[in-house]
């Protein structure tokens, strides 16, 4: 007898190996909300949706992109690109652990309206109960444009609980004592499981295990860009506990893959007061490859995240993340320096 959710890790991981082979390309449209998409976003969402639809045609997709500003489109040519660039993803040869029948392999191009329905599979609104999956198909754009960290995310959810996450990291070293050597992991995790860090090469698997609180080490991994989390309260936080070591600042969800293979101490992402709302692909597998390495993901007042609310966990409370054994204390020092700052009570 396989393993629970064999079945769903095995896609998810072939789903987001393939992703990573096209977010390659650049070129950017900007958002209704001002934050820019590349084709590299808007393809792999239609690449891993197709996939999807294939593999597990009843289940529900909450996906960050939609193709309204695509259909819209008045001689950008972007549409034109995404259909190049996803056909391309599509069809390329069937590696180990990849199927013909999730839609891939040679001979399984789309047409740009099939692709755009795709994008748009992915509008379901989330809830608490069923089967669903939460796709970020580029987490960190802003570092993927500066050629630096981001992510291919998907999760798998059931009744709201994440069951299977899986990270693509392209850019990530490997080993990050050797920044200059081998880039591109996948992190891959199931409840009850164990996490692993994979070569994106799908070569040599190592179990990952969060490494017990030193304070001598200790330090936060955060945002790069200060409109995404208060880098002013992490530097509260860090100096109330007597941190010494800078933070690591890094884009996407690697943040959550360095944390569960002991590269940094602690995720922190404090809110910073403008009545933004987390997005649950922004956290999804990235939480459940920290808790299945050893750690534990709440918010600022120590609840678990909730995946249940929509497409969002509601209101607006920050995340933290870090090893059981030192959650406690950090959590702690936060609520010593949010009960000071309004700012993070604020209503979303
Ligand atoms: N004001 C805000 N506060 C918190 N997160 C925000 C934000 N505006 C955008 N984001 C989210 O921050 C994510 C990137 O996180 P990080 O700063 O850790 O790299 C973005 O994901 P995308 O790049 O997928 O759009 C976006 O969803
Ligand atoms: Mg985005
Ligand atoms: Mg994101
Ligand atoms: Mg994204």
């Amino acid at each position: 007898m396989s393993l629970p959710f064999a079945a769903e890790k095995q896609f998810a991981i072939s789903a987001v190996r393939r992703a990573c082979t096209l977010t390659s390309s650049n070129e950017t449209l900007t958002k209704g909300d001002k934050s820019p998409v590349t084709v590299g976003d808007f393809s792999a969402q239609a690449l891993i949706n197709i996939m999807l639809h294939h593999a597990f045609p009843a289940d529900l997709i909450v996906g960050e992109e939609d193709a309204a500003d695509l259909r819209a489109e008045t001689g950008l040519g972007l549409r034109n690109r995404i259909v190049e660039l996803a056909n391309e993803a599509l069809t390329g040869e069937l590696g180990q652990g990849d199927y013909a029948e999730w839609g891939i392999g040679p001979g399984s191009e789309q047409t740009a309206e099939q692709l755009m329905d795709a994008i748009d599979r992915g509008n379901y609104q989330g809830g608490r109960s069923g089967r669903m999956w939460t796709i970020d198909p580029i987490d960190g754009t802003k570092g993927f444009l500066r050629g630096e960290q981001y992510a291919v995310c998907l999760a798998f959810l059931v009744d709201a609980k994440v069951q299977v996450g899986v990270l693509g990291c392209p850019n990530l070293p490997i080993d990050m004592s050797k920044p200059d050597g081998e880039k591109g992991c996948l992190f891959v995790a199931v409840r009850g499981q164990g996490a692993q860090q994979i070569k994106l090469s799908g070569a040599d698997p190592i179990p990952l295990s969060m490494p017990p609180y030193s304070p001598s080490t200790f330090n936060f991994l955060e945002s790069v860009e200060a409109a995404h989390a208060s880098l002013s309260t992490n530097d509260k936080i860090s100096s109330l506990m007597g941190i010494t070591r800078p933070p690591i600042r890094m884009d996407s969800q690697a943040k959550y893959a360095c944390l569960a293979r002991g590269d940094g101490g602690a995720y922190m992402r404090m809110p910073t007061g403008v009545g933004y709302r987390e997005k649950i692909w922004d956290h999804a597998a990235g939480s459940l490859i920290v808790e299945e390495s050893g750690g534990i993901v709440s918010n600022s007042r120590g609840e678990p995240l909730d995946f249940g609310l929509g497409r969002t966990l509601g209101e607006n409370y920050g995340v933290i993340a870090t090893v059981k054994d030192a959650h406690a204390r950090l959590l702690e020092v936060v609520q010593q320096v949010t009960a000071a700052d309004v700012s993070v009570h604020s209503k979303a």
